[in-house]
């Protein structure tokens, strides 16, 4: 084996115990402002988080002492000056804790973050620089010296102790702007940023006179309902159709989700918003609920989930998908009760939400057995659901699309054959999917071929002797390339049918029964069908019908034409198919024909 002049050798790495990396801070809080940060308004979470931790760690120790963070925006200087009385730092810990990146106070002997503090990270106070050029930090620990620390944004920084004594354990940071950062210190922003985050924060804070803190979180008020809805009306700006208290104590989860009293789109994820140890972490977290819980938005505090180093979101490990599913059971556990103690809210919140809930229920069994259980669909007997249309007819019968079931439901119903509408947004997929929930269910696609066999034959005899009727007929719509069948079927009221050329089948059923039929009957059509193609689309003329009856027995051709071509165009509105100008053309010549002759004309006038 050759020696690879490439490989380094050991004494090469060895380190030089004398070097250590040094920190170009303005490099660092570059590519925190520009790639961890969403925004510099974040000074004012990291500032309030480390008042907040320092009153914690006081208060460990000295369980009654004061829990006041105050806020003075300084309009003269454009500065801000925070107050705190926690734990202070002692002239070591300054050194050692300030003025080192990564290094933190709030983490246990393993490096792990204590459960009961907010940062954990040891980077906070540099976000301080994405606003201010220097900072300052007095700080007074239990009856040690004062100390001053300034930090400079170019890395700098100095220790001293104070020629005086701080009024009381605590700490007082202040802020020196940077030029173009003013915008983010004025008293106004400062203030609207102090409530943002920290409205939820255990402790009193203030920002100059003002308490931005609220008493309690509006899930644990007396009144907690009206809390959450007033809650949800002035942060969400809506009022929710339903409040869902919230409460997984694995995660430390407490709050509520609101359900929109508008449709939502299940494709579009919600924005949740998410207190972390009751400081804001983000207002738009959107992976907090399962996808199907697309109805609802959330305001949760979480004492055990984990955030990304940013603060901003929630950090993706089996904590939080454990917490999802959690959530999730409970507003599941919410449609389970409604369902139970009020269905006609439950089809109230179907009425809003189904486009959605039927979307999800195509991948999810939970979201198929509500639709199944509670969302009533068009039926040719009426609305109901599918659990009732099985209960009722033994099977799941459907028409696939609008214009089929437009087309038989009548003729169906007239023949005792119930069908539901599946041409609605993905109710035949629904309806196919139904044996993922009970694999006995029977499912039944209708075809207007299941119908032909209900299309009785009329009697040879008397279809021959309507021959010229019915050659009438078919030059009547020749032009319009259709075949004119005459059968009985019910309902009587109906005059005829259109049946278009999907359903060819259809037509070689007709055909089928031509070929059965006796000599005399084979002839007869064949006369008819001279022209024809068997899959041009047909116009099935209802023989128990009076109307058509009475047709039969017009003798003139002209009159004959204007009528068929007028149940023509009738069948096409009736089946909602598509008019082509050709249509329109001959419905309005059959119409304006018939008025012609149904109006006596100007001779009989008396004037
Ligand atoms: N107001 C304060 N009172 C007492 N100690 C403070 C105060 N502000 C900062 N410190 C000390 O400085 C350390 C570093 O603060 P920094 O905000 O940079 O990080 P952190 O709060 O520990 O973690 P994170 O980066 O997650 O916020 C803290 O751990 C804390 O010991």
């Amino acid at each position: 084996m050759t020696k690879d002049s490439t490989v380094p050798h050991d004494r090469d790495v060895t380190p030089d115990p004398s070097r250590t990396f040094q920190v170009d801070l303005r490099g660092l809080v570059d590519l925190l402002s520009r790639h961890l940060y969403a925004s510099p308004r974040v000074y004012v979470r990291e500032l309030l988080q480390n008042a907040a931790d320092a009153i914690t760690a006081r208060r460990e120790i000295d369980p009654g002492a004061p829990a006041r963070v105050l806020i003075d925006p300084d309009p003269d200087t454009g500065g801000l000056k925070v107050h705190d009385t926690g734990i202070g730092l002692t002239e070591k810990q300054v050194h050692e804790l300030l003025a080192t990146i990564g290094r933190s106070s709030k983490r246990d002997e393993l490096g792990f973050a204590r459960h009961e503090f907010l940062g954990q990270f040891g980077i906070g106070l540099l976000s301080c620089f994405l606003v201010a050029d220097e900072i300052r930090v007095e700080t007074r620990h239990a009856d040690e010296p004062t100390v001053l620390w300034t930090g400079y944004s170019d890395g700098r920084y100095s220790v001293s102790l104070a020629d005086y004594a701080r009024a009381e354990s605590g700490t007082t940071v202040t802020l020196v702007p940077r030029r173009d950062a003013e915008a983010w210190l004025t008293p106004a922003k400062v203030a609207e940023l102090a409530r943002f985050y920290g409205s939820l924060l255990p402790i009193e804070v203030r920002v100059g006179p003002t308490r931005v803190t609220d008493d309690a979180p509006p899930w644990q008020q007396a009144d907690r309902r009206e809390a959450l809805i007033a809650y949800c009306r002035e942060t969400f700006d809506f009022t929710p159709f339903d409040v869902v208290e919230l409460d997984v104590p694995a995660a430390g989860i407490r709050g509520a989700a609101f359900i929109l009293p508008q449709p939502a789109n299940p494709a579009a994820r919600a924005g949740h918003r998410v207190y972390l140890k009751r400081m804001l972490l983000s207002e738009g977290v959107e992976k907090l609920l399962p996808e199907w819980a697309f109805f609802a938005r959330c305001v949760v505090d979480t004492a055990e989930l984990h955030p990304t180093a940013s603060r901003e979101a929630l950090y993706e490990d089996t904590q939080l998908d454990e917490a999802r599913s959690a959530l999730g059971a409970q507003l599941r556990a919410w449609l389970v009760r409604l369902a139970s103690v009020d269905p006609s809210r439950l089809a109230e919140f179907l009425g809003i939400h189904h486009l959605g809930v039927k979307a999800l229920a195509l991948h999810d069994d939970e979201m198929l057995r509500l639709v199944e259980q509670w969302w009533p669909m068009e039926t040719n007997t009426g609305r109901m659901t599918l659990a009732e249309f099985r209960e009722r007819h033994g099977l799941l019968r459907y028409a696939a699309t609008l214009d089929e079931f437009r087309q038989l439901s009548a003729v169906a119903a007239a023949q005792g054959v119930p069908v539901i509408n599946g041409g609605y947004t993905f109710d035949a997929e629904i309806i196919q999917r139904i044996p993922t929930l009970d694999r006995m269910a029977i499912i039944e696609q209708l075809v207007p071929t299941d119908l032909a066999t209900r299309f009785d034959a009329v009697d040879p005899h008397i279809e021959l002797s309507l021959r010229d009727f019915l050659s009438a007929a078919q030059r009547a719509v020749d032009p319009q390339g259709c075949q004119v069948v005459l059968r009985a079927f019910d309902p009587p009221t109906l005059p005829a049918m259109y049946l278009i050329d999907r359903d060819i089948a259809f037509a070689d059923n007709l055909r089928e029964t031509r070929e059965k039929a006796d000599d005399l009957w084979a002839g007869v059509l064949d006369a008819l069908a001279a022209t024809v193609t068997d899959d041009r689309p047909q116009l099935v003329l209802n023989h128990r019908n009076p109307l058509v009856r009475r047709m039969t027995t017009v003798s003139d051709p002209h009159l004959v034409a204007l009528a068929v071509q007028a149940l023509y165009g009738q069948a096409l509105l009736l089946g909602h198919h598509p008019l082509r100008p050709a249509d329109s053309a001959l419905l309005n010549g059959s119409f304006l024909g018939l008025l012609e002759r149904a109006v006596p004309d100007g001779k009989d006038d008396p004037k």
